[in-house]
């Protein structure tokens, strides 16, 4: 039987080291696609980084990479010292799609990480309905996935990422299906549960916003094939706030990565807003 850490105790996550990465697929092929160059990162423990760029630049091939569900083509990573040779196990996973399945209650599916690895179900359903009631969800509990609401069933997902304590966390655009209030609401959510145990975050999004409002750091991609171009630390005090646009430093941020995508050519259109005729 897998063992629970002890809840109660502070827990944080682990440090992952990404060397000299690459992926080329189809190497064995005679056109082979180079989907991301050569990565270097080093995440401390406990850090929340985001990555984001252009659509098809290697975001996901590089998390699928640390999780070791993709092999790598050079370089090396490490997970808490540890290379990843197979899939690692200390790792909650979320993708946009919540993936939750129709026949379990909200509850039973998030159960389902008890019952998969083997952990004791008492601890597990202890801490699964602590976060339940932390996220406002304890009503919704028994219902089936087709009886919530898109924000609901992605809070639900977010519980069953989180319910077995894991060190790593690594989350590709989780909230790219929700409606923009409801992605809010659930990124607050994320904050909050993230800043109780500090496991180690990679997380994927398209949003610069959501990206400045969660992150301590960020990773800029160029477009495909992908390689880190900026990496940002994010100054900012938390709990950030649910809206962060009015604050000049929140702006500062989502201006410096708008402009790097400018740069790149991934951002078209008009650059500066025209001047209007007696503005300061
Ligand atoms: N198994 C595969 N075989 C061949 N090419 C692949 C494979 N998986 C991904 N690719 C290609 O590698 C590139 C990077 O894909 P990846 O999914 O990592 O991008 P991404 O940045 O996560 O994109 P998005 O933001 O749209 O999810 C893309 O051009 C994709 O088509």
């Amino acid at each position: 039987m897998g063992t629970l850490h002890n809840l109660q105790g502070p827990r944080s996550g682990v440090p992952i080291e990404i060397r000299n990465v690459s992926k080329l697929f189809g190497e064995d092929t005679d056109k082979p696609f180079r989907a991301l160059k050569e990565v270097s990162v080093s995440i401390p423990q406990g850090q929340f980084i985001s990555v984001v760029g252009a659509s098809g630049c290697g975001k996901s091939t590089l998390m699928l990479m640390v999780a070791g569900l993709l092999e790598r083509t050079t370089g090396e990573i490490t997970v808490d010292g540890r290379s990843v040779t197979r899939p690692i196990t200390d790792v909650g996973i979320a993708f946009q799609d919540h993936l939750l399945l129709d026949f379990r209650t909200a509850f039973e599916n998030v159960m389902l990480h008890a019952d998969i690895r083997g952990l004791p179900r008492a601890d597990v359903e202890r801490r699964a309905k602590e976060l339940f009631e932390q996220l406002r969800l304890t009503h919704a509990m028994n219902k089936y996935p087709r009886q919530l609401s898109g924000g609901m069933r992605q809070r639900v997902s977010l519980i069953r990422t989180l319910v077995h304590d894991p060190a790593v966390i690594l989350m590709d655009e989780p909230f790219g299906a929700l409606d923009a209030l409801t992605r809010l609401e659930v990124r607050t959510d994320l904050e909050s549960l993230w800043m109780r145990r500090r496991p180690t975050v990679l997380f994927i999004t398209h949003s610069v916003e959501e990206a400045v409002g969660l992150s301590d750091r960020i990773l800029v991609m160029s477009p495909s094939p992908g390689e880190v171009i900026d990496d940002i630390m994010v100054d900012l005090p938390r709990p950030r706030p649910i809206v962060l646009g009015d604050a000049p430093e929140f702006a500062a941020y989502v201006d410096r990565i708008h402009r790097q995508f400018e740069r790149l050519g991934v951002l078209h259109g008009v650059s500066r807003l025209p001047k209007v005729a007696g503005a300061a």
